[in-house]
């Protein structure tokens, strides 16, 4: 079963205390960032706190991603050197393009893996996509390296470029929702929805989550950890899905043993896409619980 990536909790990299303590959240990953989070006098020390905290035992447990600045801005390169250094897991690559940022970022990682003796490829990457040409590119994006966990939208930074803004029913973000989803899954790699950015508003967070996971999404940023166990709770499948799901495993053994390879489920058709969602059911609800 591929890694769960359901939460992906943003912790400003120049605020000392959250991190010191953000790993007692338990968010499938922490993206402790040094990029639009930190001032631009913090950039140094905030690329210090996080290289400090990447050694700390606690954020071994975790799977941690760290937000660097983009490679043509002052701090880009010095960040990538800290963190692969660090032994961050997951590069966060913000503002993407075009395949060419990917490329760039990969030869960089590369040399600095050579030059501090961490095997080489074992940094990932992800790739955040948030303006128009990133979404036109995001086909290529998303195939542009095999270092690549998924491709992520940037919603903030995305409505900012169409020059509008973010309502709740999302319509300002379909297209490049559904295109992001499109590319990452013809790339075979994972795709993440953006930050809710208001923490007090349990609802319209909950309402966003459930349209993304509808839409077909692994998983999502967040910027609180109020937000996690919402999260967990909308991506974990109900009792009834659940029992829905052991009923139509039943039905297709059954009918392998009888040599059929479709069956009737009281008078649903049972067939091979439906019993692989079936048992992707199970993996999550074992993974994930059930929601409450
Ligand atoms: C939103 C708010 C100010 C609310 O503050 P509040 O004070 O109301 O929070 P409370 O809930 O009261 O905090 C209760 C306890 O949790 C602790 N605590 C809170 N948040 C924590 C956290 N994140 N990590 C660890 N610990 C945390 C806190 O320290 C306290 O601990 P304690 O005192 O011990 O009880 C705060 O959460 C926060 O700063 N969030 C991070 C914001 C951020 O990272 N932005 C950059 C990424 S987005 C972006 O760049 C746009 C984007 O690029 C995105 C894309 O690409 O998708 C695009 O273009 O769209
Ligand atoms: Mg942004």
């Amino acid at each position: 079963m591929s890694k769960l990536r359901r939460s992906m909790l943003f912790v400003p990299g120049s605020n000392a205390a959250m991190l010191s303590n953000s790993f007692i959240y338990r968010p499938d990953a922490l993206m402790f960032d040094l990029e639009d989070s930190v001032a631009v006098t913090e950039k140094d020390t905030a690329r210090l706190l996080v290289f400090h905290a990447l050694q700390l035992p606690m954020y071994r447990e975790i799977e941690t991603v760290v937000r660097v600045n983009p490679l043509n801005s002052a701090y880009g390169k010095l960040d990538v050197e800290a963190m692969v250094r660090a032994g961050v897991d997951v590069i966060r690559l913000p503002k993407t393009d075009s395949a060419e940022d990917i490329l760039e970022m990969e030869r960089h990682i590369l040399e600095v893996e050579r030059s501090c003796g961490r095997k080489e490829g074992s940094t990932r990457m992800m790739a955040a996509i948030e303006s128009a040409m990133g979404v036109i590119n995001a086909p290529e994006i998303a195939k542009a390296s095999p270092r690549l966990i998924g491709i992520a939208l940037g919603a903030e930074d995305y409505v900012r470029d169409l020059r509008t803004e973010r309502s709740p029913e999302g319509i300002e973000l379909m297209f490049a929702r559904c295109s992001i989803l499109q590319a990452a899954r013809a790339a075979g790699i994972a795709a993440f929805d953006t930050v809710y950015s208001n923490a007090n508003n349990e609802e319209g967070f909950i309402h966003e989550a459930e349209h993304i996971k509808q839409l077909g999404f692994d998983g999502k940023s967040l910027i609180n950890p109020r937000q996690i166990d919402l999260l967990h709770n909308v991506f974990a499948p109900t009792r009834k899905e659940v029992g829905n799901a052991r009923l139509i495993i039943e039905a297709a053994e059954n009918a392998a043993q009888q040599g059929l390879g479709v069956v009737s489920l009281n008078g649903k058709m049972v067939d091979a896409p439906i019993i692989e969602r079936a048992r992707w059911v199970l993996q999550r609800a074992e993974a994930s619980g059930i929601r409450q």
